[in-house]
């Protein structure tokens, strides 16, 4: 018995040696990616610099402009300028803020010193005034171009009740108060300070290029915002053609600074916008992509469930909190938020197919608080400025992690805690992909999005700051996801043998002249579907859960991938093999992955408690007090992988 004890303390002893040594090549290794991300940035930086330098529209008479350093920052980040004064005060009696969040003095200032922006700054965190403010401490008015009619509406609604006069054109505007606007703007008296037009309205209306222009040579015209700056290029996440047009401002007022705002855009996509606004040399001010009181989580969804674990999440740790319930379809918006109701729950859908009248309702109801829940599809994003979301759920995956991180960006703007939650359903790679079909990267987005979802092992945030360009310390997480507050719930797994078998199914159908979809793949893998061929198939006894996360991993890794066939009416996807498949012919090719370890039922009352001690939304008390919730948690945590 002694003896077998010190043979046990000794594999311990040489075990946790040998983990100490993982954990330093871990730490080196990151210490590692940290120098070589910022070599790259230092690097894609001169290429940007070289790039420009050699653009024809680039003054090769003007001045190169030195790198936006530290120190230049700390310069613009001070409170000595001429209007410093004025800033401070309108800061407060106009907007009733008491101080500037982190880059708004800075962005303020450069703009009000004449320089051409870009301000990259999370959802919610305020860029709005960075052009606002300005505008009230200047003369003549602002130029704001505006993606959408409704998310101008909202401005002007909040501008309104700050006392600020500003106005709108476009597409619905009377005929009278368009001629009150086109006057407005060639009066030296300012009448109003913000004018918002939408990017067709530019391209299209010779009558307010030649109210710009007069405007221009009178000196009122004194700034050029445009918003959702990343629309201008295709590579952003929201592209919008008319948008590509933008470029005409720059060409006929260059004199007048201009500022981009964007809370998602990589340095190409800005590249791109650069080049497609013909700004010379903007300084670019990039806020860190990280909300540190929002908590992200990812839940593995089954379908039967899904709806259950929603409401009692909502009935439970969201009791009496706002939130939203992002959906796929205009169809699962009605259907998702009638099951909600049935369940006691104040939801109501949102989406574009909705009359505009019943769409500001809905909207009206949830700021007031008369309905705890929308349920939305993306229509519901761009605008929505309620300060005290406490949590989004994606009842669907996101099609990629810049659109998640702009849709769960709806929570938490008053800077309270806040739960980010995203249900990762088998099926709905399948329905997502099959929308994005058409778009040139969109299918490398969706699988970005979905390593986000199946990932075991690191820190949601760093997963996030790859596709910020971002160096990321995952200590600064400080346990606000599911992996840093609960990590090393997993195992890892030999999977070559279970990888051979699934391969064979899908080989197997294909010298049937036969096609799969992943549902029939994960069927056939597990004993069901035709006779004809159960009989040929190595059926295996893995779960379900496990089927469908082995799928998901040889799609993301290659050895599977998509055959879409299109139909007049619909698209379908089906499973092929992919460029790695036959690597497994390979007998020395292994591939491991990580699952989800299944925990005892103890372990589950363990976990289920201990989430509660660790609230992210509720600011008091406990996370999943009420049964219901218990039992979510704990039905998480049994879930594999
Ligand atoms: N300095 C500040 N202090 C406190 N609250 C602020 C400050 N600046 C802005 N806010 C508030 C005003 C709004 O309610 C909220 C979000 O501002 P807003 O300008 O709409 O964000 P945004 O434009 O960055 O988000 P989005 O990307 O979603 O449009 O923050």
């Amino acid at each position: 018995m002694a003896n077998r004890t010190d043979d046990a303390q000794a594999e311990l002893d040489s075990v946790e040696a040998e983990l100490e040594m993982v954990e330093l090549q871990i730490s080196e290794l990151l210490e590692k990616q940290t120098k070589l991300n910022s070599r790259k940035n230092k690097l894609l930086k001169n290429l940007e610099g070289a790039c420009s330098s050699a653009q024809p529209s680039g003054s090769s008479k003007a001045p190169k402009q030195a790198p936006f350093s530290k120190q230049d920052l700390k310069h613009y980040e001070k409170s000595d300028f001429s209007w410093s004064k004025e800033v401070q005060t309108k800061l407060s009696s106009v907007f009733q803020l008491s101080k500037f969040r982190p880059l708004q003095q800075a962005a303020i200032n450069l703009s009000m010193s004449g320089k051409d922006l870009f301000l990259v700054m999370p959802t919610g965190r305020g860029k709005s005034l960075c052009y606002q403010l300005p505008a009230l401490c200047s003369k003549g008015f602002t130029l704001v171009i505006a993606p959408l009619v409704s998310l101008m509406e909202d401005q002007l609604m909040s501008l309104k009740s700050n006392n600020v006069s500003a106005v709108t054109l476009n597409a619905s505007s009377t005929k009278e108060d368009s001629k009150q606007v086109l006057a407005g703007m060639i009066d030296t008296n300012s009448p109003f300070k913000l004018l918002y037009v939408t990017p067709e309205k530019v391209a299209k209306s010779k009558l307010l290029m030649s109210k710009l222009e007069k405007a221009y040579n009178m000196g009122l015209l004194a700034r050029i915002a445009v918003d959702e700056v990343h629309c201008c290029s295709q590579w952003g996440h929201d592209f919008r053609p008319d948008y590509k047009l933008l470029g005409i401002l720059k060409r006929q007022f260059p004199n007048v600074p201009l500022v981009g705002l964007t809370a998602t855009a990589t340095s190409n996509v800005l590249k791109d916008c650069q080049k497609i606004l013909c700004v010379q040399e903007p300084i670019t001010l990039t806020a860190p992509f990280n909300r540190p009181n929002l908590y992200y989580e990812v839940c593995f969804k089954d379908n039967v469930d899904c709806i259950d674990q929603i409401a009692a999440l909502i009935r439970g740790r969201y009791k009496n909190q706002s939130g939203i319930v992002y959906v796929f379809s205009q169809k699962d918006a009605e259907v998702v938020a009638t099951d909600l109701q049935k369940k006691d729950i104040l939801a109501q859908p949102y989406h574009a197919n909705m009359e505009p009248a019943d769409k500001s309702l809905v909207h009206q109801r949830w700021s007031s608080k008369k309905i705890q829940v929308v349920v939305a599809t993306v229509a519901f994003g761009m605008g929505i400025d309620k300060a005290d979301v406490r949590f989004v759920i994606h009842h669907t995956i996101s099609k990629s992690i810049e659109n998640y991180y702009q849709e769960s960006g709806r929570a938490g703007r008053d800077d309270g805690p806040a739960d980010c939650i995203v249900f990762f359903g088998f099926m709905d790679i399948f329905r997502i992909s099959t929308m994005v079909v058409m778009e040139n990267t969109g299918q490398q987005k969706l699988k970005n999005m979905i390593a986000y979802c199946q990932n075991l092992d690191r820190c949601r945030r760093a997963m996030m700051a790859i596709h910020f360009d971002e160096v990321w310390n995952d200590k600064e997480c400080n346990q606000m996801c599911d992996i840093c507050r609960h990590g090393n719930d997993y195992i890892t797994m030999d999977i070559t043998q279970h990888a051979r078998d699934v391969v064979e199914v899908v080989e197997m159908a294909g010298s049937m002249d036969e096609k799969l979809t992943p549902l029939k793949v994960c069927d056939a893998w597990m004993g069901k579907g035709p006779a004809k061929r159960r009989k040929t198939i190595k059926v295996t006894s893995l779960s379900r859960l496990e089927v469908e996360s082995i799928i998901i991993h040889l799609l993301l890794h290659g050895y599977f991938s998509e055959d879409f066939s299109f139909t007049p009416y619909t698209t379908y996807f089906y499973l092929k093999l992919g460029p790695k498949a036959s690597l497994l012919k390979n007998g020395s090719h292994s591939i491991t992955m990580k699952m989800r370890r299944v925990v005892s039922p103890a372990t589950v009352k363990k976990v289920s408690e201990s989430a509660g001690g660790k609230s992210s939304a509720k600011v008091e008390g406990k996370r999943p007090a009420d049964s219901d919730n218990k039992k979510s948690v704990a039905k998480k945590v049994k879930t594999l992988p």
